[in-house]
């Protein structure tokens, strides 16, 4: 009787990152390290876990399938909370404009950017974006990823966004990796629209929201809160209504000027603010104070060459930090949980622990779902990593490079490098 029962036995640490809820301020600290561990799982589910000689006393290794975790280390699967997974064509020539000295807004505003991207995702088929969706989620996972948020916000019309929503929702049904939809119909201003910004906030809060909420296409909205693009107040307006329909909040907060899009987060009780680099001391004071996630994406301040958001003050200051890759066409075109390690490790004075926390239980809790992922825990869902060296330390230290071996997702093992690396089912 083995059929949906896996030990995965011996391990030299199981890193638990144990917990319920996003872990704030000095709490990223500690990952509740069990060393020489075991995990039993059944029926895609954790049901204990604890130094390894305790678990043999108490269960039957012979009614298990057994994963020899014999000197490696045992994590939760990474969450990627912040990502633009659906999205047509590519915007390979703003890198290199970019390279020349040309920024982002100043792209954006010339009619690359974003809506450059809009124009290849309504030229999509439904098709065309669930083979790329799929194939990008087969890197995430490749990296140890278990669940992605997805956001919408290149279609900027009713008929694109809904393509692309359920795109996501499709993909969350047919991979492994689970996917989050967000709703994020407010990412720019439409050429059609330009000037009239109040019109396309109302479009999209009137026409094209309740919509969505009425399919069920998303569990969150987010918005570019943004000088030149959606004010705080159109922001809070969208939102706000976004909230009456049953919605969970997040917002692309402060990222070029400081707007105060932090302190929106912390007024409308969002989940996540994401971006924050140019976040004021009081934006940050408000999110720790609301428990809303800081959710920064420092792959995107790389590849713009801008300042880090600052993690280390946030976290002294009490926050919850999550990281996230922020995967879209344009500022930072990457899957890389590495390039992520590296960035916040080396960069941004956050040691390696508070990385790791950042992106299990806390990226959980930017997706609302710490109460089920993001931890080793007894009752939450067997989305586990096995790396292929002994400690959780290898992680940034191996740099740029994926030190995963194994996936497992709700119990199964979905990703082995020793049985060819691709996704197995
Ligand atoms: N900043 C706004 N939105 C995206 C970028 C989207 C794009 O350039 O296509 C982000 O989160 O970085
Ligand atoms: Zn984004």
């Amino acid at each position: 009787m083995k059929k949906g029962k896996l030990l995965v036995k011996g391990a030299s640490e199981v890193v638990t990152c144990s917990g319920f809820q996003a872990k704030k301020g000095k709490e990223m600290q500690d990952l509740k390290v069990i060393p020489n561990g075991s995990v039993v799982i059944e029926d895609g589910i954790i049901k204990a876990v604890g130094p390894t000689e305790e678990i043999l006393k108490q269960y039957d290794e012979s009614q298990y399938e057994v994963i020899d975790a014999t000197g490696k280390a045992v994590l939760p699967g990474f969450v990627d909370s912040h990502t633009h997974l659906v999205f047509g064509g590519y915007r390979a020539e703003e890198f290199s404009w970019r390279l020349q000295g040309q920024n982002y807004m100043e792209i954006m505003e010339k009619g690359g950017g974003i809506v450059s991207s809009v124009r290849s995702t309504k030229a999509a088929s439904h098709d065309e974006l669930y083979k790329v969706g799929m194939k990008r989620l087969d890197s995430m996972l490749s990296f140890g990823v278990t669940t992605v948020e997805g956001k919408s916000g290149y279609g900027l019309d009713l008929e694109t966004e809904i393509k692309q929503l359920e795109v996501t929702n499709k993909v969350n049904e047919d991979h492994p990796v689970d996917v989050v939809p967000t709703f994020l119909g407010a990412h720019a201003v439409p050429p059609e629209y330009k000037g009239r910004e109040d019109e396309f906030i109302d479009y999209m809060t009137n026409d094209v929201l309740p919509v969505v909420a009425e399919r069920k296409l998303a569990e969150f909205c987010d918005i570019f809160c943004e000088k030149k693009v959606f004010s705080v107040e159109q922001s809070r307006r969208h939102l706000s209504k976004a909230k009456e329909l049953g919605f969970k909040i997040k917002i692309h907060a402060d990222e070029i000027v400081q707007l105060g899009g932090a302190e929106l987060a912390a007024e409308l009780g969002a989940v996540s603010a994401d971006h924050l680099l140019q976040a004021s001391d009081k934006g940050v004071a408000d999110m720790a104070e609301k428990n809303v996630v800081a959710t920064l994406l420092p792959g995107t301040a790389f590849s713009l060459k801008e300042d880090f958001a600052r993690g280390r003050y946030m976290i002294d200051q009490g926050c919850a930090v999550a990281l996230a890759t922020d995967l879209n066409p344009g500022s930072c075109f990457t899957e890389s949980i590495p390039l992520i390690f590296s960035l916040a490790t080396l960069y941004m004075k956050m040691t390696t622990e508070e990385t790791i926390t950042a992106i299990t239980i806390n990226g959980a809790a930017a997706v609302d779902r710490a109460d089920t992922i993001g931890s080793i825990d007894i009752g939450k869902k067997a989305d586990m990593i096995m790396l292929e060296f002994p400690s959780y330390h290898y992680i940034p230290y191996h740099i740029g490079v994926s030190t995963v071996e194994k996936v497992i997702k709700n119990g199964v093992l979905v990703f082995d490098k020793e049985q060819g690396g691709g996704r197995l089912c």
